[in-house]
């Protein structure tokens, strides 16, 4: 296994390019199944949450090449595989995106297999609103040994509400409106997520022949269409690999310009760090992070877009816990996704945890030592923190880094940090 070390107290500068979004590639890979012929998809990042989806996409009889030009090919032909419906656990269970399949699956070959998805442990993560959606859609659904059994003759259209909680679902709007776009006529759904990587599902499956209004609002209207074709497309950059870096930028008190952005996906996150103190400036699709102010502590409370994601909260945990004063979290969508805070501690943050709520006291003097990853953006909270604790960290279980984040320490490092990726 390997670990990540880091000797804190550089500032960064530089540019760095980010990649097209994890979160919006993976349901978008998923979304191939319903397609005739093949798409030529761009701006896939290479890291191994693809790997995983490419593999359960394979075992469904998907053929899927690396292009030159750096793009993934991916082809599924109408009729063919009809027999394949299954997403095995040894897959499924090591991220969440891998329950995208459901849909399409269910849409396209009547039936289903797919085991009770995994992904980062950061809370209650049920898949009822799904089921609840593909239900109404007329699909039958049981459990069985953990996996979701579903079946359907015609999936038919109709009025369907995907109110949670805790607000409403990403990746259940992306399974309900990829089981809907080939079900015979007209799919509404209510309290739909309408997060970036949700509409990029949805302009994909337009641009594939699908006919989804409403993108980016909280209400879909889908009308049933007989077939989707293979489409070329790009996927949008990652907000959150984005945010990552620009707290990168920030904690170090360095300068660096962010390229291949979406600025309009990442308001909440720059609004927050203009607040705390941190010159942001954003220009077409670069944005330029650089500060030399004495920072202020701020509240943040996480919610479903446009408000501040919970994929950030880990990273501006770390970020307040270098600032002196008291800053409040208030985690509205897991409400348990603090167990980064443990680690944190033991680089001397002063962090109690009353959920949904961390008080942090904030002070300037983290310091190295061992801590452990536990989900991919605990695992960026820590290496933010580590890039200026005194001393040396070393953060172990970096799978979960590796997850979602594309050579995290060559890119750190192309920016002045003193990080090296080291065999345990
Ligand atoms: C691969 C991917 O895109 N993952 C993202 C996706 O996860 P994911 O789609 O799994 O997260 P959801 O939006 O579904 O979860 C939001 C909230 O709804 C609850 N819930 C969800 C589904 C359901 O059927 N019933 C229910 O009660 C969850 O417990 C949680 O409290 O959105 C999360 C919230 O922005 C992000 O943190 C994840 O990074
Ligand atoms: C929580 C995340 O991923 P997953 O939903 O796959 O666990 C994430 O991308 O931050």
């Amino acid at each position: 296994m390997d670990k990540i070390v880091i000797e804190g107290g550089h500032r960064l500068e530089g540019k760095v390019r980010i990649n097209g979004a994890k979160n919006a590639a993976l349901p978008i890979m998923a979304a191939c199944l319903l397609l005739h012929g093949p798409s030529r998809i761009k701006g896939i990042p290479n890291i191994v949450d693809i790997q995983t989806q490419i593999k359960i996409l394979k075992n469904l009889g998907g053929d899927i090449r690396h292009i030159e030009d750096g793009s993934l090919g991916i082809i599924f032909r109408d009729g063919e595989h009809k027999e394949k419906i299954t997403a095995p656990y040894d897959l499924v269970r090591k991220m969440r995106a891998s329950v995208c399949v459901l849909g399409p699956l269910l849409s396209k070959r009547g039936n289903a297999k797919v085991s009770y998805p995994g992904g980062c442990v950061i809370g209650q993560r049920p898949i009822d609103l799904h089921l609840k959606g593909l239900k109404a859609l007329g699909a039958r659904i049981e459990t069985d040994e953990g996996y979701v059994i579903a079946s359907a003759g015609t999936l038919k259209g109709t009025r369907i509400s995907l109110k949670g909680q805790y607000g409403t679902t990403v990746l259940g709007t992306c399974n309900v409106m990829t089981a809907a776009v080939l079900a015979e006529g007209t799919t509404i759904i209510e309290d739909a997520a309408c997060e970036p990587e949700v509409q990029d599902l949805a302009y994909f499956l337009n641009k594939a022949g699908a006919k989804i209004s409403g993108i980016g609002g909280s209400i879909l209207t889908i009308e049933g269409v007989k077939e989707l074709h293979g489409v070329d497309y790009e996927i949008i950059p990652d907000r959150i690999e984005a945010g990552t870096f620009m707290i990168a930028g920030a904690i170090t008190k360095g300068e660096i310009t962010l390229e291949n952005v979406r600025n309009d996906h990442l308001v909440a996150t720059i609004e927050k760090l203009r607040e705390i103190g941190v010159e942001v400036t954003a220009n077409g699709n670069t944005a330029v992070v650089k500060s030399n102010n004495t920072y202020r502590p701020a509240n943040i409370t996480t919610m479903p877009y446009p408000c501040l994601p919970t994929d950030m909260q880990a990273q501006f945990m770390a970020l307040l816990c270098t600032i002196s004063g008291k800053s409040v979290i208030a985690e509205k969508i897991f409400p348990d996704r603090f167990i980064h805070s443990a680690e944190l501690r033991r680089m001397g943050a002063d962090i109690r945890v009353d959920v949904p709520y961390a008080t942090i006291n904030g002070s300037p003097f983290l310091s190295g030592t061992h801590v452990m990853v536990s989900d991919l953006r605990a695992g960026a909270g820590l290496v933010l923190a580590g890039l200026v604790a005194k001393g040396t960290t070393h953060i172990h279980r970096i799978y979960h880094l590796d997850r979602g984040y594309e050579q995290i320490e060559k890119r750190l490092s192309q920016l002045g940090a003193h990080i090296t990726r080291v065999s345990e």
